[in-house]
């Protein structure tokens, strides 16, 4: 076969094809050694090093609940002094309770700033600033907050899409663009943003939230390319469900063809979530996924995303094109799901006429 194929290709050049020949096992034995090589160099001399936070001052938006307070205990864990920012007071405060559990040192600063980040611009500039002024510069920006409001398109209200927006679109570019510039000049930081695995393609019953997830997604895969240069990180968390205090309130308004196709993806805990987006940010990888399921479908669907190593990148490509027959597979599965609760839908309006 392999000689069949140089035949052909080398054709008249009979030389050639003789050295070819001769040396194709050792041709395939080298190239094989050097990516070997590669390997070795890249697993172990080029291993990426991890960040400290240790006495850095660490913001965490959404850090009284859910994957947020994951992370804020992280993050307190580690040495760094922390500021969680939510609008709730009391579980702002519960919240802190937890942190001072995991402190470090008595002089570790741990505290919270009632605030809502999707609102006034200025009023999220003001409240940043001045917990720079308290605690010091924000070394990490971790932006956990947000919320999820399902149903099918002309069912969530007009007001409730612009809510998502502002809170998950505008929330984390208002923290961003206070942020992003300081740490620039500073020429170190590390910036966080969490999207969703809805950001990887369009899911029956998450419109507008997935419209506001992959405004984040744009986001972050802009100012990664534009912040590399100025030292400063960004990494891009795709979780998909985890059962936090945020998913068990979004569960009420969820379609059930929605439920069966995200619960696809598996559910997962909070703690082990915050700790791998954290272990990202700190290596400076872009994107922060936990599950079998959820990496597959980020290759599907963040096809030209910036994956970090060159072997996650050529194993990208061997598999993207099988893989995308398996997506062809799935979009087949989903709508036999959205056919078969349609159909059950009539059935039950019948019954209910009757
Ligand atoms: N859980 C899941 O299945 C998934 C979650 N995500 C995303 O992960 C992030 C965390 O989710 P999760 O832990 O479930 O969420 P939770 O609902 O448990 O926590 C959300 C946090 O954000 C805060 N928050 C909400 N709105 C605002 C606001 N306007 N200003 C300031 N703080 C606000 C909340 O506090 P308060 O209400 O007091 O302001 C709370 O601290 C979200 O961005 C979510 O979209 C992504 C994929 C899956
Ligand atoms: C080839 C691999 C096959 C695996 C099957 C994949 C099933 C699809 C997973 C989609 C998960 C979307 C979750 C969004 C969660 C979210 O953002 C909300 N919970 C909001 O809080």
């Amino acid at each position: 076969m392999i000689n069949a194929i140089i035949s052909k290709f080398v054709g008249g050049f009979e030389w050639f094809r003789l050295v070819i020949m001769e040396f194709s096992w050792d041709i395939i034995v080298s190239l094989g050694l050097v990516v070997l090589a590669h390997s070795i160099v890249y697993v172990f001399v080029m291993k990426k090093r991890a960040k400290s936070i240790d006495g850095r001052h660490v913001v965490v938006t959404g850090g009284s609940s859910g994957i947020g307070v994951c992370l804020a205990i992280e993050c307190v864990t580690k040495g760094a002094h922390v500021t969680i920012i939510a609008r709730d007071e009391k579980r702002l405060k519960a919240a802190v309770d937890q942190l001072e559990l995991v402190r470090q040192r008595a002089d570790q600063k741990i505290q919270y700033r009632s605030l809502d980040i999707g609102g006034d611009y200025e009023e999220v500039a003001r409240v940043l600033a001045e917990t720079e002024e308290t605690v010091g510069p924000i070394y990490a920006l971790l932006n956990c907050a947000g919320m999820a409001i399902c149903g099918v398109f002309e069912e969530v209200s007009v007001r409730d899409v612009h809510k998502l927006m502002n809170v998950n679109f505008f929330g984390s570019y208002n923290c961003t663009r206070h942020v992003l510039p300081k740490m620039k000049r500073a020429r170190e930081g590390i910036i966080v943003i969490t999207s969703s695995q809805a950001a990887m393609f369009g899911i029956y019953g998450y419109g507008p939230y997935a419209a506001s997830k992959y405004a984040l997604r744009a986001m972050a895969e802009t100012i990664a390319m534009e912040s590399r240069e100025h030292g400063v990180s960004v990494t891009l968390a795709l979780p998909c469900d985890t059962n936090t205090p945020g998913f068990e309130e979004e569960e009420k308004s969820k379609p059930r063809e929605t439920k069966i196709i995200s619960g696809g993806g598996g559910l997962l805990k909070p703690e082990d979530m915050a700790k791998a987006i954290l272990q990202d940010a700190l290596k400076g990888n872009f994107i922060s996924t936990v599950g079998a399921e959820s990496w597959l479908i980020t290759m599907l669907g963040g096809g030209l995303l910036p994956w970090d190593g060159f072997f996650t990148n050529l194993l990208h490509a061997l598999v993207i094109g099988p893989l995308r027959l398996v997506g062809y597979g799935l979009h087949k599965y989903f709508n036999s799901i959205i056919r078969k609760c349609a159909k059950e839908d009539r059935a039950g309006d019948k019954v209910e006429s009757k």
